[in-house]
This record gives C-alpha cells, sequence and structure tokens, in this order.
C-alpha cells in the first residue's frame, strides 16, 4: 500500500480537511477510510508520508508511533509524521483548541464548564480548561464511572457548555444532544461540529443570546499545526483567510424571496458564475411527488405542500457549497428558518411588487400588486429572520449574480 497525506478516521464524509491542506499547494492530501479490523495493516504496512487521525482512532493509533510529550501527555494523537527514520504522533488539536478559545472570547476562568464527550477531543478539551482555572469541570459520558456525569443528570447550572461529541454532524446535521432551555445560567456554548456551520445546538444558543463558536477555528488551526510537522515550514500566518475562505466556500447560497421574485432565475445565475451547483427545491418537490405544485396544493393543500417542502430542504440545505432556489412561503415555518441557516449564507431577491410574476404560483396567482404588497408586509418578519443579505433584482440576472457575490465576499470579512 502507498499513500501521501491524508486523514485517517472510519467516517470521513464530512471532513473539510483536504479542502484546507490541499489549499496549501504543497503535497497532496486525501481521506484514508479504514474499518476498525483494517487499522493495524494499515498503520504497519501502509507507506504513507504523514496523517491526521480522527474519531475513532486518535487513541488507538498511539500503539503504532513515537509519542511526544504533548500526546503522552493528552493520550491521544492526531499528527503521524515520520522524522529521522521514525513513525512519530504529536497532537494538534491542543493547539487548535487554545486558538478557537482566544478567537471566541469566551473565558473559562471562575465558570462552571460541562464537556459533553469523553473520546479524544474531550481530553484535550478538558486539559486547557482545567489550566484557564474554572471554578469546576463535569465531563459528561455515556460510560458508567466516576469520573464522569451520566446524562441523565447533568449539571444544570453549568455556564460554559463545550459539546466534543460528534452529534449534529453532517450528515445527521439536525441532531442535538441537549436542550439549552434546561441550562439557565448558561452564557457561552462551543460545538467542536464544522459541518454544518451552526448545529442545532449552536443555533439554539444564538437564539438564547449566549456567545458560540463552532469547530471551524479549532478545524483550521490543528490542521496549519500538522502541515508544519508534515512539511518543516510555517504556515500559521494564513489561518485567519483560510477560515475566511473555507467559510464562504462551504456555505451554501440559498436565494429566499417573494413568489415570482426570481429566485430561481438569479440563482441559476450565482451558479454559473460561481461553478456552484444549482438546486432548486420546487423543482425537487415536483420531482418526488411526479405533479406540479399547483396540483399539488389543488389535491393535498398547501400543509401538505409545506410538509414536502420541509422534507426536501432538509435533504439539500445540509449539502455544501450549492446555490439553492427555494419557494417564496419556505421560510414561514419556523423549522425551516434553521434548516436554512445552519450551512448557508441566506440572500433575499427583492423585486418590484408590478413586476412579480404570478402565473403558475397558487398562492400569488391573480393578486394585484397592491395585494403581493401586503403579502410581503406580512411575509416580511419571516424574510428578515433568516437572510443575511438582501439584493434588488432590477437588473440584467448576470448583473444582480455578481452583487450578490460581491456582497457575500464583503459580508464574510
Ligand atoms: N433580473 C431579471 N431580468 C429579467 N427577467 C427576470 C429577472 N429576474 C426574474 N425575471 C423573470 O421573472 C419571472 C420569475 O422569475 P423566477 O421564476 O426566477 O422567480 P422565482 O422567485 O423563482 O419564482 P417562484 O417563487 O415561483 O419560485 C421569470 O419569467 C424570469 O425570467
Ligand atoms: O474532521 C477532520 O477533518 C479532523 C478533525 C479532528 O479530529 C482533527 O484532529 C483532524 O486532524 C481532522
Ligand atoms: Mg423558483
Amino acid at each position: 500500500m502507498s499513500f501521501g497525506f491524508g486523514l485517517l478516521g472510519e467516517k470521513l464524509s464530512h471532513s473539510y480537511s483536504p479542502m484546507i491542506h490541499n489549499a496549501l499547494g504543497a503535497y497532496d492530501y486525501g481521506l484514508y477510510e479504514v474499518t476498525p479490523e483494517a487499522l493495524e495493516d494499515f498503520m504497519k504496512n501502509g507507506t504513507f508520508s504523514g496523517l491526521n487521525v480522527t474519531s475513532p482512532y486518535k487513541k488507538e493509533v498511539c500503539k503504532y508511533v513515537e509519542l511526544d510529550p504533548i500526546a503522552i501527555k493528552l493520550g491521544n494523537v492526531n499528527t503521524v509524521y515520520h522524522k529521522d527514520g521514525i513513525l512519530r504522533g504529536t497532537n494538534t488539536d491542543y493547539f487548535g483548541f487554545l486558538y478557537l478559545l482566544s478567537l471566541s472570547g469566551i473565558n473559562p476562568e471562575d465558570k462552571k464548564v460541562l464537556i459533553l464527550g469523553s473520546g479524544g477531543a474531550s481530553d484535550t478539551v478538558k486539559s486547557i480548561i482545567e489550566a484557564c482555572k474554572p471554578k469546576d469541570v463535569f465531563v459528561a459520558s455515556r460510560k458508567k464511572s466516576k469520573e464522569y456525569v451520566s446524562y441523565n443528570n447533568l449539571p444544570k447550572d453549568a455556564q460554559i457548555i463545550i459539546n466534543t461529541t460528534p452529534v449534529g454532524t453532517y450528515p445527521n446535521s439536525y441532531d442535538t444532544i441537549i436542550d439549552l432551555k434546561d441550562f439557565e445560567k448558561c452564557e457561552a456554548v462551543i460545538d467542536l461540529v464544522y459541518n454544518p456551520f451552526k448545529t442545532p445546538l449552536l443555533l439554539q444558543a444564538e437564539k438564547l443570546g449566549m456567545k458560540i463558536s463552532n469547530g471551524i477555528p479549532m478545524l483550521v488551526a490543528q490542521a496549519l499545526r500538522s502541515a508544519e510537522f508534515f512539511t518543516g515550514m510555517s504556515f500559521r500566518r494564513y489561518t485567519a483567510d483560510i477560515i475566511q475562505e473555507l467559510e464562504t466556500y462551504v456555505k451554501n447560497i440559498v436565494i429566499i424571496g417573494m413568489p415570482g421574485s426570481g429566485k430561481t432565475t438569479i440563482g441559476k445565475a450565482v451558479a454559473a458564475a460561481t461553478g456552484r451547483t444549482f438546486i432548486s427545491t420546487d423543482e425537487e418537490i415536483v420531482k418526488r411527488a411526479g405533479r406540479s405544485i399547483p396540483e399539488i396544493f389543488a389535491s393535498d393543500g398547501e400543509e401538505a405542500f409545506r410538509s414536502m417542502e420541509q422534507a426536501v430542504l432538509k435533504d439539500i440545505c445540509k449539502e455544501s457549497g450549492l446555490v439553492i432556489a427555494t419557494g417564496g412561503g419556505s421560510v414561514l415555518r419556523d423549522e425551516n428558518k434553521d434548516i436554512i441557516r445552519c450551512n448557508s449564507i441566506a440572500v433575499e431577491i427583492l423585486r418590484d411588487y408590478s413586476l412579480l410574476s404570478t402565473e403558475g404560483r397558487p398562492l400569488s396567482e391573480g393578486k394585484s400588486a397592491e395585494d403581493l404588497e401586503v403579502m410581503y408586509a406580512e411575509r416580511n418578519c419571516h424574510y428578515d429572520a433568516v437572510k443575511d443579505i438582501s439584493v434588488e433584482n432590477n437588473l440584467a440576472p448576470e448583473e444582480v449574480a455578481k452583487l450578490i457575490i460581491d456582497k457575500i465576499r464583503r459580508n464574510s470579512k
């Protein structure tokens, strides 16, 4: 077996590591999905140049490599590299979490901290949190042991909560591990998950006014530190730029707006200008149902249509890097707002009421410009709750697309 650089783990479809490492232009980096039964052979006989290691192998891999002091202290390895003919193991997650914590402005000193999960990432996080002089640290685990609290008996007065479990990771992007309503004293939530951008846990924390951070800063900082072990070159000065580029690149661009405002037209133009794949949720509903939208409304009613729309949104919005045109009423259901926001930048298309197309659109067909203005007044708060940016659709579609791309770039700075 011959391997270059890459990420070793069991299930890796969610990982942005190849994107980060390949962006450095210094080496080729791939994904090595290996089953537990094949791990020993991979570690002993694979002639790879260097590895990152992720769940569930960070502890297991320790037996195949020469550990440095930080890996010994944490008892887990996320970076494997060759030096002086020896296969060595270190831990750059430590460095990554330190970076995340300082960027987040969350200070654990004198706070009650609850860490969810007891795997490799949990040990790393705990070691850093303990060095910050917290009031108390609790680790929640499904394993029964004196050192852990159980999920049935979590400390409800925790002030900082850190999720180190994979719960909420793509493709199970809508799963959540706890309900923050039970934690009245909680001020800040860190979720090490980075795909989706905002897990349901982070979206809830944001709504409750808590400070939040996802796992992207940690992912990028640990990757660049690993790259130093792989190549002997320094890459840290690129950390902030890569975080920003990654955010813009991986988020979907979701187009929202009134029926007939140009969501599909402009969405296609944005996809053409960026090389992204375009998907229309309405077209997907029609494909799945085998009927047109007016037919679905006529035979099953609006609620049934909205349920089909929600199922389609859930499937599409958890993907990355797409342009997604939604139906005009998709923002009306509260659950859809979170589905749209979890991994996307939302762009609202605004168009003069007199120019809105109404033909074949069950909720606006036959309505005057005045009626449509009333409809917008009723819906405006829903569009506002979801949108990141808005753009007037009063130029050629290609020009409107350029405005959107430009606004997204400026918005992410
Ligand atoms: N910038 C534009 N210039 C010229 N025509 C446009 C522009 N934007 C949209 N249109 C036209 O307006 C009509 C409605 O556009 P489109 O179907 O893209 O709207 P939509 O918001 O996707 O509608 P729905 O709510 O039904 O999904 C189409 O005939 C489209 O060609
Ligand atoms: O999901 C990923 O790509 C990774 C996650 C962490 O385990 C990191 O330690 C690993 O290097 C890469
Ligand atoms: Mg459309």
